[in-house]
């Protein structure tokens, strides 16, 4: 397999965006887009990354990946989950604020989650990464999703929105899970002796 050809699928221009600036820094790993809003089940993080990434894969015809991204609150027990877009977009940042009111932590992480898969009808591989923080009130510009209302543990208490790109790229979940991604990428390159 050539990573050449590996297919991006995701219809949020602002992660495409980010996993470029990631990608840029390092070994070159080329990605094509496919901007598509691929359905989504209910069940775990990686109940839902492994079925969108088979999904994918039906449709490319081909190697892929896809991304999902979760925002979990401790006080909730992981929830909302991945099921944060859908209550970012009910509620906005004001009310993913209220719905910690009562309760005794506003601790939150955010989690990504890759997933590749080599053709169509393979199990797809997830690669996660975890970035610890809390929910705030929201600061900093309104460019991309939650980022307003996260407060990294890093982030000297800076908002997700409120760092410069290059840092929350240096810090952020999907950093960490492109990480390991990338070195999954190369050792199997790396094996099929196709440098
Ligand atoms: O770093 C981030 N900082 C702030 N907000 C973020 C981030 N990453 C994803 N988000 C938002 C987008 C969506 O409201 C939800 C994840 O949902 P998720 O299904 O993974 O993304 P999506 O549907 O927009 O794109 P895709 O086509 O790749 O599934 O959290
Ligand atoms: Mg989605």
């Amino acid at each position: 397999m050539s990573v050449k050809s590996l297919v991006f699928v995701t219809g949020n221009a602002e992660k495409l965006r980010e996993v470029r600036e990631i990608l840029a820094d390092g070994t070159p790993l080329e990605l094509e887009s496919r901007a598509l809003d691929l359905p989504e089940i209910q069940g775990s993080t990686q109940e839902v990354a492994m079925e969108k990434c088979r999904r994918a894969a039906e449709i490319v015809g081909g190697p892929c990946i896809t991304e999902d991204t979760a925002l979990c609150f401790e006080a909730l027990n992981g929830l909302p989950g991945p099921y944060i877009k859908f209550f970012l977009k009910g509620l906005g940042h004001e009310g993913l604020n209220k719905m910690l009111d009562g309760f005794e932590t506003r601790k939150a992480w955010a989690l990504c989650t890759f997933a590749f898969c080599e053709r169509p009808g393979a199990e797809p591989i997830l690669f996660e990464g975890r970035t610890n923080g809390r929910i705030v009130h929201p600061r900093g510009p309104p460019k991309f999703g939650w980022d307003p209302v996260f407060e990294p543990d890093e982030g000297e208490g800076k908002t997700y929105a409120e760092l410069e790109p290059a840092v929350k790229n240096k810090i952020s979940h999907r950093y960490r899970a492109l990480a390991k991604l990338r070195v999954f990428l190369h050792e199997r390159q790396t094996i099929s002796g196709q440098q």
